[in-house]
């Protein structure tokens, strides 16, 4: 049996007196990268929040590593990265870095790997405020690298990104799956699934699709994966 990173069963999640989670059952498996792709709105980030155990449940259960999302044991062992980058502006990338690493109690080699894996050494002398949106992204994740975590959770960390930047990005992800971590991507950007190990579609708060890639279109016959979102939505619909 595979052993697995993130179990999620019959989450519901109820924000702002709306239902944005609606009975979500899944699995995230380390050694994998799962894409969370989904139109904006549909729920992806209150989702990643429900794993990460910052987001009130309202029903269903989500546990990571064999503990409940949210475990003081699991916060080491798990990198968010969020939609907003959380960097300091009057600090330098390497500076950010080494602050974060000293809170974690990780060493300068932690910091010096992290800046090479998200490509950032040539810049790591800048101060974070004159850096490029992207950049500031990738300063973003390597601080939820520093902790060389076993679940790793990016909140559409390729937009923005040029498309060079982009595949580098992804070639990463699947570096640190091919070590053994759990990596959760969402994207609204359809294009990105076939990138993915593993593909959970998701509308307004459900999944309506959780298959690799290849399956999805097998399945649905499509040629590529948005017509397979918009014919599985239409078959949801009928
Ligand atoms: N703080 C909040 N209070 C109440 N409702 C919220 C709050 N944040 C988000 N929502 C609602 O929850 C739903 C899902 O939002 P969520 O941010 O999870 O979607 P998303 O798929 O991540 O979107 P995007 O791709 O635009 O980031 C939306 O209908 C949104 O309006």
């Amino acid at each position: 049996m595979v052993k697995s990173g993130v179990e999620v069963s019959g989450l519901r999640v109820v924000r702002g007196g709306q239902e944005v989670l609606r009975d979500l059952t899944f699995s995230v498996v380390p050694g994998e990268v799962t894409g969370l792709l989904g139109p904006s709105g549909c729920g992806k980030t209150t989702l990643m929040r429900a794993i990460v155990g910052v987001q009130r449940i309202t029903a269903g259960a989500v546990t990571v590593f064999g503990e409940p999302a949210g475990a003081a044991a699991l916060r080491p062992r798990i990198g968010y990265v969020t939609q907003a980058p959380s960097v300091y502006d009057d600090l330098t990338v390497a500076e950010n870095l080494s602050f974060f690493a000293s809170v974690l109690g990780v060493g300068q080699d932690r910091v010096d790997a992290c800046v090479r894996v998200v490509d950032l050494a040539a810049e790591r002398g800048k101060v974070a405020s004159r850096l490029s949106g992207g950049q500031r992204s990738r300063v973003s994740l390597a601080v939820a690298l520093l902790g060389e975590p076993a679940l790793i959770v990016l909140d559409e960390p390729t937009v923005g990104l040029d498309p060079v930047l982009r595949r580098d990005l992804w070639e990463t992800f699947h570096a640190l799956a091919d070590e053994g971590a759990a990596v959760f991507v969402s994207s609204h950007v359809m294009d990105e699934a076939t990138r993915c190990d593993r593909l959970l579609l998701m509308r307004e708060g459900r999944i309506i699709a959780d298959d690799t890639p290849a399956g999805l279109l097998e399945k649905t016959g499509a040629d590529d994966i948005e017509t397979a979102f918009l014919d599985l939505v239409e078959q949801a619909a009928s």
